[in-house]
């Protein structure tokens, strides 16, 4: 075994020697071509493709690929060694691969063949290839050396597969501030979900550190490869919980080549479209709220009220009001601009109903109020006396002045406030009395104070942008390729249906964790709600239950909080076969507790490679407290992310648990887990789960008096006491 391991190394070291001279010499002869800058069509495409190719081999030159795959394909000689890397790599003097590309559709073997003596098959453009694998290799190149080589599966060896040991390698390094590529170690679950079809809208459920975020960013790069002449980078678009945590993850996308994509948060978005006619009210104030500890933390029903607006009830109730509007638009009355002509009401009524029926509302207003205009010239024509012509005319303009002001152009804003009227207060009279029982009386009031100020909340956005479409429609680029949601248990079915309008063919990627549903004040309850946006053919559903982020121990404590949490609770996560420290419980307040965190944090900066470390704490203010008490005690340098945070920094952190989903930490010091900060309700064992969940390698939770009922008797060689 030693010297076959030996063997593979040198075969595999020559290969590569091989493949960086072929690639260098390739890049040198296009390097040599001076670049066109020639108005010739053709001489300009045939630049962009050399440049393009320039670019492709100097990005992959320092790691020209990571895996090996020797498979023989039905029909043909022999097994072919297959070399398959970030971007594929053409020979210099011919169009031949010698690395393919991880999209191309033979490199899905490498990720769906999981071992076994079985043909292996897969789709390519063609139908159907089928054969045999004999040789999984995974390999580590950094900096053109040849690092590591491991096996995966050998139909010739005794030996048994190995086919996690790569995987494990490879989650047992500490991270840094971003996230990065997994194209070495795609699973083979992951790879359904990368490589599913375009025109679909997938839903994942997936378990905390699942992949989810990572599978989505792989599912871009897939898409901009197999559907090139479809989608563009620019036309796709990420929605992701915060600026920070676009930050986190903005490393991938280049990693993997590709650039331009958009990428914001909902609110950002939805700002920038409605011209920045509202501010969103101060959202660390609504969080304050929200995660108010013990007794002080509000009930989170469907009276709540994101959970209202984000209704698809509410969406309905908005539409019938909009609808109501189109029929009554018109002033119901005839235009006479001076006495004796008049263009009647029923005219106009047709230009608007039928001739502009499918403009958006405001265009139809415009063309209409143009086309009076138009005729009133006409009419004017008519008039052959000048000083009658001249008093006409002005009198002509007055009126339809009038006319508009009794059709007025709302903005978004400016319609969505008046549906909150009530009679008594001047509402619109298309407006109903059901219409106005349907909202309750202190959702009405506080959306109508807000909106004195020019204020709304993050729920607002979805109606406002509702009302925009319908008034002044969707333009093309407006219009997305693809769109992913990131964290998608926070995100209402009304902006899920809102996107759905802004979003070609149904091709969405939606991704989330109802365990991890902490705003549920807003987010969805279950996936049904997303999923019957969609129709029947067009959207599936996946589950992603095993968990790569943090260590077994990890995963099975935090699998107990959410058993303590629920009467039933969801599914449970699998962890990798990866051990590390138990989870340690401890005692500890006040100052005491203050030391043992700077201990921590000091012993954590001592060691070798030190990666990223958070302290965990339930409110802003807290963390604050506890942050100062890490600098007064000589930490220097730890970060404190408080709502609001544009950038991830890494290194060590203190963070409200609630900003830290989606994030990862080697090290996480949970505090405060007593009965007050996590008591034994759903919504608090959601939160405690994602604290614990944000844990690479090492978990440790303080409480002062008693522990949360959400841990109390935990057991098992996966907990214990600390000191
Ligand atoms: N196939 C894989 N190979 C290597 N690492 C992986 C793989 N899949 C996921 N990971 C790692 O697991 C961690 C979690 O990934 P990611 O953040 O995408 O998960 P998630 O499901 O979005 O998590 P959460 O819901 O907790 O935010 C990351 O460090 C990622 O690199």
């Amino acid at each position: 075994m030693e010297s076959g391991l030996q063997s593979a190394y040198l075969e595999e070291k020559e290969r590569l020697e091989h493949t960086i001279q072929e690639m260098e010499r390739h890049l040198e002869a296009l390097q040599a071509i001076p670049p066109y800058t020639g108005h010739d069509m053709t001489e300009q495409v045939l630049e962009s493709i050399r440049e393009n190719k320039r670019r492709s081999l100097a990005h992959a030159l320092p790691e020209p690929y990571f895996g090996r795959l020797d498979f023989h394909e039905t029909g043909k000689p022999g097994p072919a060694p297959l070399y398959i890397g970030k971007s594929g790599v053409e020979k210099s003097d011919s169009p031949e691969l010698m690395v393919i590309d991880w999209r191309a559709p033979v490199a899905s073997l490498f990720y769906s063949f999981t071992g076994g003596t079985e043909a292996a098959s897969y789709d390519s453009p063609d139908g159907v290839v089928q054969g045999l694998v004999f040789l999984k290799r995974n390999l580590v190149i950094r900096k053109q050396i040849l690092q590591r080589v491991v096996d995966t599966f050998d139909r010739e060896s005794d030996a048994m597969a190995v086919t996690d040991e790569f995987l494990l390698y490879r989650l047992g390094e500490n991270k840094d501030n971003k996230l990065r590529d997994i194209v070495s170690t795609i699973q083979a679950e992951q790879d359904a979900i990368i490589r599913a079809g375009k025109n679909h809208a997938l839903v994942i459920q997936g378990v905390a550190g699942s992949g989810k975020t990572t599978v989505a960013l792989h599912r871009l790069a897939y898409l901009l490869y197999q559907y090139r002449d479809q989608v563009k980078a620019e036309k796709m678009i990420i929605f992701a919980p915060s600026r920070m945590f676009l930050d986190y993850i903005s490393g991938v996308l280049p990693e993997l080549g590709v650039g331009h994509i958009q990428q914001t948060t909902f609110a950002d978005w939805a700002l920038e479209l409605l011209n920045h006619e509202v501010k969103l009210a101060d959202p660390a104030q609504a969080l304050r709220h929200w995660f108010a500890v013990g007794a002080a933390r509000p009930v989170m029903d469907d009276t709540a009220p994101g959970r209202f607006k984000g209704s698809l009830r509410f969406m309905q109730w908005l539409d019938g009001l909009l609808n109501a509007y189109e029929q009554q638009a018109v002033p119901q009355t005839d235009f006479v601009p001076w006495d004796g002509v008049k263009l009647p009401y029923r005219t106009i009524r047709d230009w608007y109903a039928v001739e502009y029926k499918h403009e958006p509302l405001m265009k139809r207003r415009e063309r209409v109020l143009a086309r009076i205009k138009r005729w009133l010239e006409m009419e004017l024509d008519k008039v052959w006396e000048v000083h009658l012509k001249k008093d006409y005319k002005k009198r002509g303009s007055a009126r339809l002045r009038d006319y508009g002001k009794q059709w007025p152009a709302y903005t978004p804003f400016g319609f969505y406030k008046e549906l909150f009227r009530t009679a008594e207060s001047g509402a619109l009279p298309f407006v109903s009395e059901a219409d106005e029982r349907f909202i309750p009386e202190d959702l009405r009031q506080a959306t109508l104070t807000a909106a004195k100020k020019k204020q709304v909340q993050p729920d607002d956005l979805a109606p406002l942008l509702y009302i925009r479409q319908r008034f002044e429609g969707i333009h093309g680029d407006l219009r997305f390729d693809h769109t992913v949601i990131d964290e998608a248990q926070d995100f209402s079915p009304f902006q899920v249906a809102l996107l759905a309008l802004h979003t070609k063919n149904g091709s969405f990627s939606i991704l989330g964790d109802l365990s991890q549903g902490i705003h549920a004040y807003q987010g969805v309850r279950d996936w049904h709600e997303l999923l019957s946006l969609f129709p029947e053919e067009n959207r599936a559903y996946f589950t992603l239950n095993r968990s790569y982020r943090s260590t077994m121990e990890i995963i099975y404590f935090a699998n107990e909080v959410l058993k303590r949490g629920f009467a039933e609770p969801p599914a449970l996560a699998v962890p990798v076969f990866r051990s590390g420290e138990p989870v340690e419980l401890a005692q500890a307040d006040g100052p005491a507790l203050a030391q043992r965190l700077a201990g921590a944090v000091q012993e954590h900066r001592q060691r070798e490679g030190a990666g990223t470390l958070a302290v965990l704490a339930r409110t802003e203010e807290r963390c604050r407290e506890l942050h100062a008490q890490l600098l007064a005690a000589g930490c220097d340098g730890v970060n404190l992310i408080v709502p609001g945070q544009q950038q991830y920094e890494g290194g060590v952190s203190v963070v409200p648990v609630y900003m830290a989903k989606g994030l990862e930490f080697d090290s996480v010091l949970l505090v405060d887990v007593d009965p007050v900060h996590y008591a034994q309700t759903a919504q608090e064992a959601k939160l405690l789960y994602v604290g614990c969940t944000r844990a690479l390698h090492e978990l440790k939770l303080f409480y002062s008096g008693e522990p949360s009922p959400l841990i109390a008797g935990v057991q098992g060689d996966f907990v214990k006491a600390g000191l």
